[in-house]
């Protein structure tokens, strides 16, 4: 091996997206410590070229729509006009930078993160290659290499070459019908932003819910909300097989080739295009693992430290764990891994809350956004009971002054779990429009393990869509 081919960096972490990016500068921050991120597509990963990133943006203006139809003085304006696609589809643009990375890597060199271009391996103990070439950590190696879509072996269909998230994010042509196998976040958002852009949507969810893990009466908000924009919902559904003779690989977001042919509990469906949203499968299988004496495949499991199991020197952060698959819980970790990996380079105890990614037992938030936003946090009533928490279930439409004054046509409901032993909220779910914002009150609220009793203080403002935490407290007074 020449000495050109060898580097050595602090610390290595393999995977550019938003995790591994907040890894490193966390374990370098204020220190002359070097870090490298071995990116072998896009610096900023999954979330801002083919994910949250463009998804929100392809949803907002439907949002926006929305609530211009139903606001006297505005809709008047609007008369039948609908989305202008194009317009959607450039604003998009400009949030993925045309798939053009740049800014990122700018950010990284600014940070002090070296960027080495290429598909990162473990060769053994704090060495990785990269497509040849040997990078060697002094401290640490941090896997951030998230996940990619799976697509089932249902006969027929991957040959039919359906589209993935990927497609449904950098949509470019969008399909008169489209078939939607699955019944998950990603199936339910791109559902909301395909029926806005006009297509006519099917989907074909195996279980009896969408939105399965989190609270059924979300489920069944959120069902009604797309069957009332025109999606055709088929729960329990067996998709058997697929047919697609003149399948094509156009490129990404295109059409890909002709009609396709479904065969779901034995009907056909005809469909101009598939898309796969049957859930992900972490990026674990090529990443020289066993080397190290882990396993090639599967989730990367780690202690709180986010430390895998067994080799100290190794961190896994992100999706690729499978602890809380979302950006800013894989970010959070990130934060983590970075904070303990710097405080061990320096020889110092971890003494302090923020060395232990806690927040990712029973606290993880997340938003949905599909015709109505779902915004939960903590535990459903259902994962309460089951693990034998006693729990009082405080539930009310949101119908105050605060949520008629948003929109005229708002909807929405809220539930909080309330550990009746201790009296605080265990978990929280929002439904309606624009409910986004309501959750980190309920977040707080639970990391900071508040009691209902002194909630009653926090008083909402008036008129805001926050009063809702006034009822939810009041229903309890009845
Ligand atoms: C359609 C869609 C919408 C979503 N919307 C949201 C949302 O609104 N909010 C939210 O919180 N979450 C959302 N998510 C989930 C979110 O995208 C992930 O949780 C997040 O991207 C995880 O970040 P990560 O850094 O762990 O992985 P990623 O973002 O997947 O980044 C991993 C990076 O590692 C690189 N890589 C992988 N293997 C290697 C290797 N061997 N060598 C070099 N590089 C490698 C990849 O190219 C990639 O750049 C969405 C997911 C999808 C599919
Ligand atoms: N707003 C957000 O926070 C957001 C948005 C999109 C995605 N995400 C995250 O990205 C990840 C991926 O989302 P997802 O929707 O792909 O996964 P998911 O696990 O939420 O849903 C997968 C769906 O596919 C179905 N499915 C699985 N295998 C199938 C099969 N063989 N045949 C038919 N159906 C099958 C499941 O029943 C489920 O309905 C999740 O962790 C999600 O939370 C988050």
């Amino acid at each position: 091996m020449t000495e050109q081919s060898m580097d050595e960096f602090d610390v290595i972490v393999i995977g550019g997206g938003p995790v591994g990016e907040n890894a490193a500068s966390y374990a370098i921050a204020g220190s002359d410590r070097t870090a490298v991120i071995v990116e072998h597509e896009l610096v900023g990963g999954e979330c801002s070229y083919w994910a949250c990133m463009p998804s929100k943006a392809l949803l907002r203006p439907g949002d926006v729509l929305d609530i211009a139809r139903h606001m006297p003085g505005v809709k008047e304006l609007l008369g039948d006009k609908t989305l202008d696609v194009d317009a959607v589809l450039a604003r998009r643009e400009s949030f993925t930078h045309s798939l053009d990375d740049s800014s990122q890597v700018t950010w990284a060199e600014s940070a002090g993160i070296s960027v080495v271009r290429g598909h990162g391996r473990i060769s053994g103990e704090k060495t990785v290659d990269v497509d040849g070439r040997t990078l060697t950590a002094r401290h640490a190696v941090v896997l951030a290499t998230g996940t990619t879509a799976s697509v089932p072996k249902t006969p027929g269909l991957r040959e039919a070459l359906p589209w993935i998230s990927r497609d449904a994010t950098n949509i470019h042509e969008v399909p008169a019908r489209v078939a939607v196998i699955g019944g998950g976040v990603v199936a339910s958002e791109a559902a909301t932003w395909l029926l806005a852009f006009g297509a006519e949507v099917t989907m074909i969810v195996r279980g009896s819910r969408l939105l399965a893990s989190g609270e059924p009466f979300a489920s069944d908000l959120v069902a009604e909300a797309l069957r009332s924009r025109g999606a055709r919902i088929l729960f329990d559904a067996d998709l058997t097989a697929v047919s697609r003779p003149d399948a094509k690989d156009t490129g990404i977001g295109r059409i890909h080739g002709g009609p396709a042919e479904l065969t779901v509990d034995g009907q056909s469906i005809t469909v101009d295009e598939i898309l796969v949203a049957a859930g992900r499968t972490p990026a674990s299988s090529d990443l020289g693992l066993s080397t190290v004496g882990l396993d090639d495949r599967g989730y990367v499991e780690t202690d709180d430290h986010l430390q895998v199991r067994g080799v100290p020197w190794l961190y896994a952060t992100g999706d690729v764990n499978g602890r809380s698959p979302l950006t800013h819980m894989g970010k959070y970790q990130g934060r983590v891994a970075g904070d303990v990996i710097a405080a061990r380079a320096d020889g110092k105890p971890l003494n302090g809350k923020r060395f232990t990614a806690s927040a990712d037992h029973g606290q993880v938030p997340q938003v949905v956004f599909t015709p109505l936003q779902v915004a939960s946090v903590g535990q459903t009533e259902k994962l309460a009971r089951d693990a034998g928490i006693e729990v009082e279930i405080l539930g009310v439409d949101i119908a105050v002054a605060g949520s008629s004054l948003q929109q005229d046509n708002f909807s929405g409901h809220a539930q909080l779990v309330v550990d009746t032993a201790s009296d605080t909220i265990i978990g929280a779910t929002f439904v309606g429009p624009g409910v986004d914002e309501l959750v980190h009150a309920a977040t707080i609220a639970i990391v900071g393990k508040v009691t209902l009793e002194d909630l009653w203080h926090a008083v909402p403002s008036y008129p805001t869509v926050s009063e809702v935490w006034l009822r939810l407290l009041e229903s309890r007074r009845a």
